[in-house]
């Protein structure tokens, strides 16, 4: 599909804080040109960018997709008491299908908020990736690995994903490994997942000192913290995610920046789960790729980017208005996203050459008026409901606020549906 984007004000998010006015000529799935001159184009589809902002679309650098059906489920606990005693019991009763239209439901938020690509970590993910036919969406997937896993067969299943799906769906789909965190691995379970993931060359997704308890009991169990317990088994020799990462020494952060590895904020699931804060101008201060996530929408309760970015923003800057700028957060949700995930040399950025994975979003509102900061109003003044148009891989698939391939009305009765009989499966 080839797509114009005509007279568009565009935050290429490469050229530092500048917005450019232009025309954003997309071929096939890139982005052939951004020029203010015509050029000679046969196009699909041409979106008359007057009104709009055009930026690189979010990237939602750590979430759980399939836990979409619950939702409010489970409020007003803590970290543990939340897992232990809501969510595991309800998720050993999830069975396939709840995790095909859960994951579709989560794909439909996410692409009306803004979002491109994610990095998920769950079980049953070949319905994630079964819906991602449908949602067209861009996805590092990885499965959930804890030690209740008999003979490997979790590993196995990672291993089998990444046969089968590996830069599938015209190359949207990679797969990481998913050692869920420390304490329900061991450094046995640690050093078998490194060695597969060498042998794959697999990236990693993992939750690191999401909690103080975490810390705690590591360095109990092991005299050592988490980032300490994963670099020994290896886990950081492979490019890694590592979600939350808010009780990290300063060693911790040393360890972490001499490899690749990405810590991803989620603040709305930290603030509800009493989990804490991340002071992210301590973690960027130390050269580390810093990312953001919704994590699932189970503890947020929804997986909108721009209601993260808000959050990062006002609560950095609790205690001074210095701390992060409007465009530093902007980059966290998109490039470096994108390097999180291993894409930043695709998506991420809008320059020639790249995937067209871009958002428009609408300025002819109250809340973005007068247009006197654009760049200040995406993180201050901007809702959800102002993305507009959504072009992945370079296919339109949110158009004038309207799903292309996404059956909304059916997503929502199915997810509701299957809610009902996971609440009544015994
Ligand atoms: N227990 C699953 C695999 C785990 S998938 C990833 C797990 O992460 C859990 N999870 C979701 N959000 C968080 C979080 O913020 N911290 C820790 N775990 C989380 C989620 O409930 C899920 O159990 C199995 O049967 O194989
Ligand atoms: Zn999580």
């Amino acid at each position: 599909m080839n797509i114009l984007i005509e007279n568009v004000k565009i935050l290429t998010m490469a050229d530092g804080e500048l917005i450019k006015n232009g025309n954003i000529y997309i071929e096939n799935e890139k982005i052939k040109k951004i020029t203010n001159d015509k050029i000679d184009f046969s196009y699909d589809k041409k979106i008359d960018g007057k009104n709009y902002l055009a930026m690189p679309g979010f990237v939602n650098a750590h979430t759980h997709v399939g836990m979409s059906l619950f939702r409010n489920f489970s409020d007003d606990v803590e970290l543990m008491t939340w897992l232990n005693e809501k969510i595991w019991p309800l998720e050993d009763k999830l069975i396939e299908e709840d995790v095909y239209w859960a994951s579709l439901l989560s794909h439909a938020e996410m692409i009306m908020t803004g979002t491109t690509s994610f990095a998920d970590m769950y079980y049953f993910e070949d319905q994630t990736i079964k819906a991602l036919e449908k949602s067209k969406m861009r996805a590092q997937i990885s499965r959930g690995l804890t030690l209740e896993d008999k003979n490997y067969k979790k590993i196995e299943e990672n291993i089998e994903l990444f046969k089968k799906y590996e830069n599938s769906q015209d190359g949207r789909i990679n797969i990481a490994f998913g050692p869920h965190a420390v304490y329900t691995t061991d450094k046995n379970y640690l050093k078998e997942i490194n060695k597969y993931a060498k042998k794959y060359k697999m990236p990693i997704h993992i939750h690191l000192s999401e909690t103080k308890i975490e810390n705690d009991e590591c360095i109990k169990r092991f005299g050592q913290s988490p980032t300490e317990v994963f670099e020994e088994c290896g886990i950081f020799e492979n490019r890694t995610i590592a979600a939350h990462g808010l009780y990290l020494s300063d060693k911790d952060l040393d360890i972490l920046s001499k490899y690749d590895v990405s810590v991803v904020h989620n603040p709305s699931s930290n603030l509800k789960l009493s989990s804490g804060f991340l002071d992210c101008t301590r973690v960027i201060n130390k050269k580390i790729n810093l990312a953001m996530g919704t994590d699932s929408s189970a503890s947020n309760n929804n997986l909108s980017m721009i209601k993260e970015i808000s959050l990062t923003s006002l609560v950095s800057k609790y205690n001074n208005p210095q701390n992060l700028k409007a465009y530093d957060v902007l980059k966290m949700a998109t490039i470096n996203g994108a390097k999180a995930l291993g894409l930043d040399d695709k998506i991420g950025t809008l320059e020639e050459g790249k995937l067209a994975d871009i958002i428009l979003i609408d300025l002819n509102n109250p809340n973005h008026t007068p247009q006197n900061n654009l760049i200040s109003s995406l993180p201050y003044s901007t809702f959800d409901k102002d993305v507009s148009y959504v072009i992945i891989n370079g296919d339109l698939v949110y158009d004038d606020k309207k799903f292309v391939y996404l059956n909304e009305k059916e997503i929502i009765k199915n997810a509701e549906k299957s809610f009902q009989k996971l609440r009544n499966r015994k």
